[in-house]
């Protein structure tokens, strides 16, 4: 026994007086009784020293002495140290439950046990094992994948809090334990030489970026040249030339060039009113229309929208397709670096479009689909590094469409997502509030603290203070991947087995400077 309960006990709160010689550390599990007797777990959030003991708490010193084992000295030397806990629930079979009834005053307090807070934080066959509790170094602490997945999940920190050493942690265990198919966004190109915690790098693919505008849809390819939604004749000329150069075979950048030589004869035949051949909608048969000089106008601005997108994006079309190259059961590396924000968002949506409705047709029997995307024969994680990239707020675009329909439906369909981000304020409320876990490491912004507070009911006032304090690789962690609200040291990812490592400055400078001596006389003879 460490203490005794004394004072106002609450269904959330308690204080104990605790013998000085075994003050429990902030964070600390702890274990009493209510008034019914129940076992109700709590966490040590302040320790205060008492320099009065509260006359008003039928304590005797007699009672004192006897159970808590305080010395007379003590007692006669008013050093009484008091903690607080939060009560995290009533523990019944391994499991939390809310606890309804006030602790009862006068009842003993003891350590939780070890087997106790191992059942809680269960590490079983269905968990990732994510690190250990802060406050319980020997207890492992397991994040349940089926939740962690379906539900979507968020890691938020500050730069260099350990979001990618975390989301290392995942995959690793996601691919090796569970053969589990991880699709990975990777803007900065931080994976491409990702080592799995064996050693092993052959369930990781790093995947050509490219779209094949030919498998598009043609709405989709519209939005691709940045077409508005409402601009309905220019989209159905487009249509049409899509339709027909995709009828007459044509792919990749070829695809687009015919497109444009396809605008270019219409706006011609249009001066003349005369008739334009186009496939028809289901590009079975070609058939002819009357073009009208009223049509030149949207004719003209479909031929620039298409030379601006040959301009900007040409080096996103390939021959080679992404979606084709992914396989199930691996880390498929999608990596981003090179190309600019608006090209980054509208491959992603493209990827994000093909994964969920090729999920959705697949579930329901359309199989076909598998030969362009052979990873949705079984549910995939998507995880997305600098997701504010790709959900940023107060923004309509198709990427961000799309990431909110995954975080509303992809559930059913088992199409999960976990963002990534150190801009936790910069993402869509929607899309973050739909990430039920969140693995929160060191956020010391308070707009951030409190934005991420507002996406997530179950981050208290206090949770909210340990927050600011965490350390390096140290996270809170809310939702339904973990029984309760959990402070716990991350597992470190081993070094050079990702990108997340710091450049070492002075060593690389030390060694090119080292180079430059070797070659100073060199140059002398050059
Ligand atoms: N759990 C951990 N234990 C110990 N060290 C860690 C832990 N997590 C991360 N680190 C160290 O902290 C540094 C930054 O880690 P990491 O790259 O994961 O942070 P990050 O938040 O992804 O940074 P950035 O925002 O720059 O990508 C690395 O040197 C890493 O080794």
């Amino acid at each position: 026994m460490i203490g005794l309960v004394f004072g106002r006990a609450t269904t959330n709160h308690f204080n104990f007086a605790v013998n000085p010689s075994n003050i429990p550390k902030f964070g600390e599990f702890v274990v009493t009784e209510n008034r019914d007797g129940e076992i109700v777990l709590g966490v040590v959030k302040e320790i205060s020293n008492l320099n009065k003991l509260i006359e008003d708490d039928h304590f005797s010193f007699e009672y004192l002495l006897k159970h808590v084992g305080f010395s007379k000295t003590l007692i006669e030397m008013n050093d009484i140290v008091v903690a607080t806990a939060r009560v995290l629930g009533v523990v019944e079979n391994g499991d939390i439950r809310p606890n309804r009834v006030p602790v009862k005053p006068s009842s003993e307090v003891r350590l939780a046990e070890d087997e106790l807070l191992k059942e809680i934080f269960r590490c079983d066959e269905n968990s990732i094992v994510v690190g250990n509790l802060l406050a319980r170094e020997s207890v492992e602490v397991g994040l349940n994948v089926k939740e962690l997945v379906l539900r979507h999940f968020a890691i938020l920190s500050v730069t260099g809090g350990g979001k990618s050493n975390t989301a290392c942690v995942i995959m690793d265990q996601i691919v090796r334990k569970f053969n589990g198919t991880v699709v990975l966004i990777d803007p900065h190109g931080e994976y491409v030489h990702f080592t799995f915690s064996d050693g092993s790098c052959k369930k990781r693919r790093v995947l050509p970026v490219g779209i094949r505008p030919e498998t598009l849809e043609p709405w989709e390819f519209a939005s691709l040249l940045g077409v508005s939604r409402d601009a309905n004749v220019q989209r159905l000329h487009l249509e049409r030339m899509f339709t027909t150069a995709k009828y007459e075979g044509y792919s990749g950048r070829d695809f687009v060039e015919r497109v444009l030589e396809l605008a270019e004869n219409w706006i011609e035949v249009a001066e003349e009113n005369g008739e334009v051949e186009f496939a028809d909608y289901k590009g079975r048969r070609k058939v002819a229309r009357l073009t009208r000089q009223r049509d030149l106008d949207s004719l003209l601005r479909v031929r620039d929208y298409i030379i601006r997108f040959q301009s900007n994006y040409e080096d996103l079309l390939t021959n080679e397709d992404t979606l084709a190259n992914m396989r199930t059961g691996y880390l498929n590396v999608v990596n981003l670096s090179g190309f600019d924000e608006n090209q980054m968002r509208i491959i992603v949506a493209y990827l994000l479009r093909n994964i969920l409705k090729g999920r959705i047709r697949y579930i329901r029997g359309y199989t076909e689909f598998k030969r362009n995307c052979p990873i949705i024969e079984a549910p995939v994680l998507i995880i997305i590094e600098e997701g504010h990239i790709f959900a940023p707020k107060n923004d309509d675009s198709e990427v961000v469409r799309w990431l909110s329909r995954i975080a509303r439906e992809g559930r059913k369909f088992g199409v999960g997502i976990g963002i990534i981000s150190q801009r936790p304020k910069k993402i869509n409320d929607d899309i973050l509030s739909q990430c039920n876990t969140k693995i929160i490491l060191r956020i010391v912004e308070p707009n951030d603290q409190r934005y991420v507070q507002q996406a997530s009911e179950q981050i208290s006032e206090d949770l909210l203070n340990d927050i600011a304090s965490l350390g390096k690789g140290e996270a809170v962690i809310v939702g339904s991947a973990v029984k309760l609200p959990v402070a716990v040291k991350i597992r470190k990812y081993p070094d050079g087995y990702y990108g997340g490592g710091d450049i070492d400055v002075v060593e690389e400078w030390r060694k090119v400077g080292e180079k430059s001596e070797v070659f100073k006389d060199l140059d002398l003879i050059v």
